[in-house]
């Protein structure tokens, strides 16, 4: 075969080699042979061919590469019928398939040509691949029979609908640079996974959402204006490239942070590598998980708190082996564990006292301030943080609650327990802090019922009430997951049950009762106890897990180091002449525990031997574990004495030593060292703040005021309010 002047003729001898190059100054021609035919012809490019009619008689070419031509006419592959592949781009061709199909014909490529409008394609059903670029279609049509075309390209026509794809087995499409305004009809594009719609108009990504196989779309230089788009792409599992580049959503200042949030699994994002950091990042801003919460709710409580002159709250101080006995109800909102804890501190009243959160929201009918909440209006409550006043706080419903430590030390001073009441993130902040408390999980188990209550209350809307329904699950989940995370877990669809469940399982906790023998489960009605068998199995497992993890050599091993720094910082500071003396002889009592047993116990409503304080029976064993296991529990909290300490990043580097202690010691207690060593709030305590000792003997919380606050309180609640030293 030769060329000449823009013409293919016929001198090819018909027994060409496997390969026959033609070569003619610049002009390389190149024929396959195979089975003793021509079966591939590939024309050199840039040729201006205009006349290919010589290409009739090659009747066994299956593929026909033509590009970069004048081409306008090939009606010569009519026959072709074995064509296989047609490569006709760069060329003049104005018909759109213009000859007879060739019965096998997969992939097509009129790209730059100057064909204008489609046509039916059923009789070309083999077709897999076809690329009809930069010509001047507007309208797509005629693919409907193409049940085997998995690639189609239409980019730079003048296409502006999405039409006439429905149900084709496309895996990628390119519409890139028509005047696309809206993603539409690709519902049924089930397998597409390429898909770029570069260069139109696009606003919205609504549309994308059923395709479950996407994993690349490229929509660079559209018209993306909101972040939020992203969301319709949330679903897409598979999708790990996107291109935005060129949107006016990128002048978001969170624009990336906030797109990788919404789709976690890309790994592209604008021909960005999406790193791991960024994920984390992005996580941690958009929904960062309970235990960032509650880290940055702490942090910022302990910053502000250092912020201020310092305070010794020495009702509450930490301790070695006995914290300040508190006791915390959570679960969902109107669970009723406010109105358990009011109960439960009326009833019990000798021991226990209600903990009053202060709350930005205003009072319900019938609440009173000071009673159930501290109503405080947002600028007061954002005071109060600054001023280092909060434990914990937290958002819910769009109001602000939180958890002072004076309410605490309110309590704490009359010599009893608080009880408190709180949402799951409460929890998390608090589990930072030196607090050691006793969390009770009351939990609905019948959904249904927990919503007719919802409802009965009349307070919520329908949004606030689907919000705390779907927290069911979260404190579910946390206790499923996280052995030991609640003491104790108590079904509340019952009130007046789950009332009686927690009154036993406090009065075991404070002595006051033989021990039922079993834990929670026992106490709970039937119904009950089987849909929340899974949350008792859990806590026995929880509480188990628990006690392997306090018992652990590096913690027990870091406890005694830690107990042995602050004797020796405290008998350097003159707190405690007899730390040593003290740490290896004294003898720790057989059952130290949050809500600690008096070494003593008085006669009276508590007379009952003094048995192990915990919330229930597994709690017995928690609090009769070994004295390093005690020490561990009680040091690996976070002292409030760190306050003082070189810990304290606010400080500097000498901050920890003993000397720099010592005036802070006295000037802030307000009271001389002896009340410092020994003594109990137990006994009146007049407004000049002496204190007088009740149990010498008590193994006591060195530099703190000693007092074996409970359980049991022989003389009952203090009526002296003596204050906190300050
Ligand atoms: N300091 C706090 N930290 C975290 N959560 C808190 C705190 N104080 C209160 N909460 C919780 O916030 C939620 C909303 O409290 P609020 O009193 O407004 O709701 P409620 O409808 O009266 O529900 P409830 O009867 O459970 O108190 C409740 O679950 C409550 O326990």
């Amino acid at each position: 075969m030769s060329v000449r002047s823009g013409s293919v003729s016929d001198r090819t001898p018909a027994h060409l080699p496997v390969s026959l190059c033609a070569i003619s100054g610049f002009y390389r021609m190149t024929f396959y042979w195979h089975l003793n035919r021509i079966s591939d012809c590939v024309w050199p490019q840039g040729r201006d061919l205009k006349n290919v009619s010589i290409l009739c008689n090659y009747i066994y070419l299956q593929k026909l590469e033509l590009p970069y031509n004048k081409i306008k006419d090939l009606s010569c592959v009519s026959h072709m019928p074995y064509l296989i592949t047609l490569d006709a781009s760069h060329n003049q061709l104005t018909d759109f398939f213009g000859f007879q199909p060739p019965k096998n014909l997969k992939e097509v490529n009129f790209s730059h040509n100057q064909m204008t409008a489609m046509k039916d394609l059923s009789a070309y059903s083999s077709l897999t691949k076809l690329i009809l670029d930069h010509n001047s279609f507007s309208v797509i049509r005629g693919l409907e029979k193409c049940k085997r075309l998995s690639h189609l390209s239409l980019a730079h026509n003048n296409i502006s609908r999405i039409r006439g794809l429905d149900h084709l087995p496309l895996r990628e499409l390119c519409l890139a640079g028509n005047m696309i305004n809206k993603i539409e009809n690709l519902q049924t594009l089930h397998n597409l996974q390429v898909l770029d719609l570069s260069c139109n108009r696009i606003q919205s990504l609504t549309g994308l959402q059923n395709l479950r196989f996407l994993g690349t779309v490229n929509l660079e230089s559209n018209l993306i204006t909101e972040i939020k788009e992203a969301a319709h792409l949330h679903d897409l599992i598979l999708l790990r490239e996107i291109n935005l580049l060129k949107n006016p959503v990128q002048d978001h200042d969170d624009y990336r942070i906030a797109v990788i949030f919404l789709l976690q699994h890309l790994i592209l994002l604008d021909k960005q590598t999406v790193t791991a950091e960024e994920k984390v990042a992005a996580v941690n801003k958009y929904d960062p998980p309970l235990e960032v919460v509650a880290a940055r709710d702490h942090m910022t409580h302990l910053v502000y708190q250092l912020m201020q002159p310092q305070v010794i709250f020495d009702s509450t101080l930490p301790s070695l082996d006995a914290p300040y006995p508190m006791l915390v109800l959570t679960g969902p909102q109107a669970c009723g564990k406010r109105e358990l804890a009011h109960k439960l501190c009326q009833e019990f009243s000798d021991y226990f006292a209600y903990g009053a959160c202060h709350t930005t929201r205003g009072p319900y009918f019938g609440e009173e301030d000071g009673l159930d909440y501290h109503f405080v209006t947002e600028e007061e409550f954002h005071n109060m943080i600054q001023m280092g006043q909060f434990i914990q706080t937290m958002q819910y419903g769009g109001h602000w609650y939180g958890l002072s430590r004076e309410s605490i030390e309110r309590v704490a001073r009359e010599g009893l327990a608080c009880c408190v009441h709180m949402e799951l993130e409460g929890v998390f902040s608090l589990k930072n802090s030196y607090f050691e408390p006793r969390y009770v999980l009351l939990i609905p188990s019948v959904v249904d019922n927990y919503v007719l209550f919802l409802k009965a209350r009349g307070f919520y809307s329908n949004a606030q009430m689907e919000t705390a329904v779907s927290r069911i699950d979260l404190y579910a989940r946390i206790n499923r997951e996280r052995p030991g995370f609640f003491d104790s877990i108590i079904p509340c669809d019952d009130r007046a049950e789950a009332y009686r469940s927690l009154k036993q399982l406090v009065k075991e906790y404070l002595g006051l009762e033989e021990h039922s023998g079993g834990d929670t489960t026992g106490e709970l009605p039937a119904a009950s106890a089987t849909e929340s068998t899974d949350l008792m199995d859990s806590y026995s497992r929880n509480y188990q897990k628990k006690i392997q993890a306090n018992m652990t050599p590096q913690r027990t091993e870091m406890a005694s180091n830690h107990r042995r720094l602050q004797q020796i910082r405290e008998a350097l500071s003159g707190k405690s002449p007899g730390a040593y003396a003290e740490l290896f002889q004294r003898s720790v009592p057989a059952a130290p525990s949050s809500l600690a047993s008096q070494s003593h116990p008085p006669a009276g409503p508590s007379s009952s031997p003094v048995r192990p304080a915990g919330l229930s029976a597994p709690n017995l064993s928690e609090d009769s574990s070994s004295e390093e296991s005690r020490a561990s529990s009680g040091l690996s909290m976070r002292s409030s004495a760190g306050v003082f300490s070189a810990e304290s990043p606010a400080r500097g580097s000498d901050a920890g030593s003993g000397p720099n202690i010592e005036p802070l010691d006295i000037s802030m207690l307000g009271q001389d060292r002896d009340s410092l060593r020994g003594l109990t709030p137990d006994a009146p305590r007049p407004a000049s703040d002496r204190v007088s000792p009740t149990h010498p003997s008590s193994p006591g919380r060195p530099g703190a005021n000693v007092k074996p606050v409970l359980p049991p309180i022989p003389s009952g609640r203090k009526t002296n309010d003596s204050g906190s030293k300050q």
